[in-house]
């Protein structure tokens, strides 16, 4: 109750804002987690997510992003959004390993309920959907990237990419899985999935999970390039066949919403599992001593 409230403010706060720059003529809008920024090619937003130090997604950077996206959704003069990162050398480290360890399972319900939002809006989106990965990009960061039509990668040896999930001891859902193999193929994503494969550049445009590398410095200007040519082609064509191969992926979560939460929510608090997050965190923190 309080987060719906909470997004109603945002959401309300935000288009205030956002109508008072357009005036000004500084398309821009931001809230803490998420900066939009609409200058540049007509009908084009950048949103850059920017929660240092690594972009984990937590329930309030789900929720900025959802909101982020939901306003860009209703301005009918956005048709196209590249989605990078503020934070260096970090795309994005995934979902917030604190939403989902130590919690109670209403919490754990309620961070699910707003990763499935944005994975749904995300990927049935109707506007063109770009990622500039200008950096490490594991589990969630992956499935933000998945989401778009088109992904191009900075080509830095020390950035990696995948569905890293069974390292962590845990298991990545059935959607994730169904994004992956539409995107790499049943074989390399049965093989990436179990060995949680973070892949460097090279082998992630070999392997599809990214469809071009560029030198770091020009991550931004291609992925424009990238947009203007999707822009070229009128939008209803594009859209109906975006759909057309995306549905039936999205559906399998619509319908399934509630047993998918309750199957997080057990999966997640089991102490076992918990033992796996808290292994993880601790090996998070001993890499840095
Ligand atoms: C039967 C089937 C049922 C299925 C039901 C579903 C099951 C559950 C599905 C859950 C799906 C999960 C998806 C995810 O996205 S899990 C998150 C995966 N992410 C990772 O593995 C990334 C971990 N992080 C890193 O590898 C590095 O941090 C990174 C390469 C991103 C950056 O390295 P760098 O050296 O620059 O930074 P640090 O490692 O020092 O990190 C800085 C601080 O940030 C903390 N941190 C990092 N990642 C996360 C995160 N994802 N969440 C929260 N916090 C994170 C890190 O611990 C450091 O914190 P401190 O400064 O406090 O030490």
């Amino acid at each position: 109750m309080a987060l719906a409230a909470a997004r109603r403010l945002l959401l309300h706060a935000g288009s205030r804002l956002g109508r008072r720059e357009a005036v000004d003529g500084a398309r821009r809008f931001a809230n803490k987690r998420v900066l939009v920024e609409t200058e540049g090619p007509a009908g084009v937003a950048v949103m850059k997510l920017r929660n240092p130090p690594v972009n984990s997604l937590s329930l309030e950077c789900l929720t900025e992003f959802t909101i982020s996206l939901e306003k860009l959704e209703n301005d009918k003069s956005i048709r196209g959004v590249i989605l990078t990162s503020e934070c260096p050398g970090i795309f994005s480290a995934g979902l917030d390993l604190l939403e989902m360890y130590g919690r109670n399972p209403a919490h754990y319900a309620e961070y699910w309920k707003n990763v499935q939002e944005l994975w749904l809006r995300l990927y049935t989106s109707n506007m063109i959907l770009v990622s500039a990965i200008n950096g490490a990009s594991p589990a969630g960061g992956c499935l933000l990237a998945l989401c778009c039509d088109y992904r191009v990668m900075a080509d830095n040896p020390k950035y990696t990419i995948g569905l890293n999930e069974s390292l962590l001891g845990i298991v990545a859902p059935f959607w994730f899985k169904d994004m992956y193999v539409n995107t790499i193929g049943h074989r390399e994503a049965e093989r990436a999935l179990q060995l949680g494969t973070l892949f460097p550049p090279a082998e992630a445009l070999k392997v599809g999970v990214v469809d071009e590398l560029v030198p770091e410095d020009k991550v931004h200007s291609k992925a424009r390039s990238v947009m203007a040519k999707w822009l070229a082609i009128p939008d209803h064509s594009r859209q109906l066949t975006k759909n057309m191969m995306r549905k039936a992926t999205a559906d399998n979560l619509i319908k399934q919403r509630e047993a998918d939460i309750q199957n997080f929510t057990s999966f997640i608090s089991k102490d076992s599992i918990q033992k796996s997050l808290h292994m993880y965190l601790e090996k998070l923190k001993q890499k840095k001593g």
